[in-house]
């Protein structure tokens, strides 16, 4: 009940509109329950010989109705369908503004799929359940309320008949929910695996393709659908239970009133039009009674969905929120780790072991060291991708956790290894970093990175639409376009996480010349497994575990003669002779 009254919340913008299709909905109910009235009248005025105008002005009054049944009808369709539609779009609207005040820990946790489904899948349920659900449910109260004072009026002990079967169709009611609703769980988790299988896929198509493991996913695929399929036919079946039984029982109440109400007509206690009109009624009240297991159904679903996307919409960042000012702030990149251990999220060893630096502004810092040694990890904390202990990351000498994630990150420029291009223009992707930029500002910055000989082969150059929908792009170049979109914002904090590992050594010393002015009182970090980068910065970490093995400019760290840092630069020097005399 909790999540329909936060749900609720988002109707009453539309109060206005669904009271008028509240107003069209009891119009078309109230002269539904006329017009057995009507028939009332005219059957029972027959055996009096009627006079032919008398029975023109019934006819006028039947028609008024249907024609006043009509509009009706169509003002609550408009006025009860379009909020709920209009709901939809503000649920999603939330849901995804939500989404992107999320942080990695929460993407670690959750599917793309499984997120995808609870907002397509899960809100159209919610929207049935807010526009068609509650419909129903008033058009049942209010038939169900009117039609049985009616009956009552008419004949009490009548209507008591007819309601004996009544206590059949709550124990019906309560033996079918709960099974129903179980079942309803676990077909909306599947539709989310479903979904989940589908977009990984697709993603991993090439994979798929490369190592021709299509029909085993087409294989895996079915299996699925066939339990999504028997999940469903399980439902169907309580449904086929439920709904013929509840007709069943009404059907029952009808033959009890036809023989209880017929012998009263023939004894004269009851005018045959009150007879009729009574059936009629009887008859009214059989569409809410069935209804009940449709609004069951939207009931459970829309619940359901209620719950998984009010998980999300409850789920909150797990990066320490800081209340401080973006004018708070002047940063300028002095970078400080005091005993810095870090674990991630649900794992038991620590990726980062006991770090201590201290990086002066504007410096560059080249970090080295084996796979899985935890250097993508220590840069990860800088821009508070995860949030690094408290005081263990300094920034000008303030804790890093005080820095408002949305400062922090317009001042820090990131390049990852794979970096990711939305699917628009290259011009687009690298004005992303910052909308405000000139033509001639990115077309500098192009040239700087040296992806102007491949704009030239691009059909439009800078227009051209990577990504998805677009051209393919190839590593190197997703590197260099990702390198110009953070440089573009002129960082105080340059990362350069493997950044080059896609381009050749000629041309990442053109752009490491390049954007040598570019970069000048900018603190550069870079992580490279290619030590002929190590010798153009100012120092150079080694990690190692977790840990800082060596620290020291090129010169001092070849002078140790065990050194990590010297055998690794050997093997990699006698590797490029290698290659340069197979040559
Ligand atoms: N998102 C994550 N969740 C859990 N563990 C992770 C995550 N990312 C990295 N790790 C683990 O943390 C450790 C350090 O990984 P990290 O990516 O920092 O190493 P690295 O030095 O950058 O390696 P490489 O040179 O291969 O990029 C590894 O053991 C890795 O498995």
């Amino acid at each position: 009940m909790e999540h329909v009254r936060t749900f609720i919340q988002y109707m009453k913008p539309y109060k206005r509109e669904m009271l008028i299709g509240i107003f069209a909905l009891l119009v078309t109910d109230l002269v539904g329950m006329v017009i057995p009235w009507l028939l009332k009248q005219v059957i029972d005025l027959l055996p009096n010989d009627p006079a032919q105008s008398q029975l023109i002005g019934f006819a006028g009054w039947l028609f008024l109705a249907a024609g006043v049944q009509a509009v009706a009808r169509y003002g609550w369709r408009r006025y009860l369908f379009g909020p709920s539609r209009k709901m939809e779009i503000d649920i999603l609207n939330h849901l995804f503004a939500h989404f992107l005040t999320l942080d990695r820990t929460f993407f670690q946790k959750h599917e793309v799929g499984d997120l995808m489904s609870r907002a397509t899948n899960d809100l159209r349920a919610v929207k049935d359940f807010l526009g068609l659900g509650l419909l129903v449910v008033l058009d049942a109260v209010v038939v169900i309320i009117g039609c049985l004072a009616l009956m009552i009026y008419i004949n009490p002990k009548l209507t008591l008949y007819a309601l004996l079967p009544l206590p059949f169709i709550s124990i019906l009611f309560f033996t079918f929910i709960r099974a129903i609703s179980i079942r309803h769980q676990s077909i909306q988790e599947n539709l989310s695996r479903i979904t989940s299988m589908v977009q990984e896929n697709l993603a991993g198509i090439r994979v798929l393709h490369a190592f021709v493991q299509e029909q085993n996913e087409i294989n895996r695929f079915d299996r699925l659908n066939r339990d999504h399929i028997d999940q469903n036919m399980s439902l169907a079946k309580m449904f086929g239970l439920f709904t013929p039984s509840l007709v069943f029982v009404i059907g029952v109440a009808a033959m009890i009133t036809l023989w209880i109400g017929g012998k009263e007509v023939i004894d004269g206690t009851i005018t045959l039009g009150s007879f009729v009109a009574f059936n009629g009624y009887l008859m009214m009240l059989s569409w809410p009674m069935m209804a009940i297991g449709y609004v069951i159904n939207l009931w459970q679903k829309g619940v359901t969905a209620m719950r998984r996307i009010q998980h999300i919409l409850d789920s909150r960042t797990a990066l320490v929120q800081s209340e401080k000012e973006e004018g708070a702030f002047d940063i300028r990149g002095r970078i400080e780790v005091r005993r810095l251990a870090f674990s991630y999220p649900d794992s038991e060893v620590n990726a980062l072991d006991g770090i201590d630096l201290k990086i002066e502004a504007g410096t560059s810092v080249a970090f080295i060291g084996m796979i899985g040694a935890g250097k993508s990890t220590l840069m990860q904390l800088l821009p508070r991708v995860f949030d690094a202990p408290q005081g263990s990351l300094l920034l000008d000498g303030t804790p890093i956790s005080e820095v408002p994630a949305f400062v922090l990150r317009r001042h820090i420029g990131y390049v990852e290894q794979e970096p990711f291009l939305f699917s628009t223009t290259i011009r687009n992707n690298i004005a992303l970093a910052r909308p405000e930029a000139s033509e001639e500002e990115i077309e500098a910055m192009v040239h700087c990175v040296h992806l102007t000989p491949d704009l030239e082969r691009f059909p439009k150059g800078l227009d051209t639409v990577v990504g998805e929908r677009g051209v393919s792009v190839s590593g190197g170049q997703k590197q260099r376009i990702a390198l110009a979109r953070a440089l573009i914002r002129k960082p105080r904090i340059l990362i350069l996480d493997d950044a080059f590992s896609s381009l050749d050594v000629e041309t990442e010393s053109i752009i490491l010349n390049n954007i040598r002015s570019v970069i000048e009182g900018t603190t550069t970090l870079i992580v490279t497994h290619r030590l002929s980068l190590a010798r153009q910065v100012d120092r150079v970490v080694v990690l190692g575990e977790g840990k800082v093995l060596e620290d020291g400019v090129h010169a001092e760290l070849m002078q140790k003669q065990d050194g990590v840092y010297r055998r690794i630069y050997s093997n990699q020097a006698l590797a490029r002779e290698m290659e340069i005399l197979l040559k």
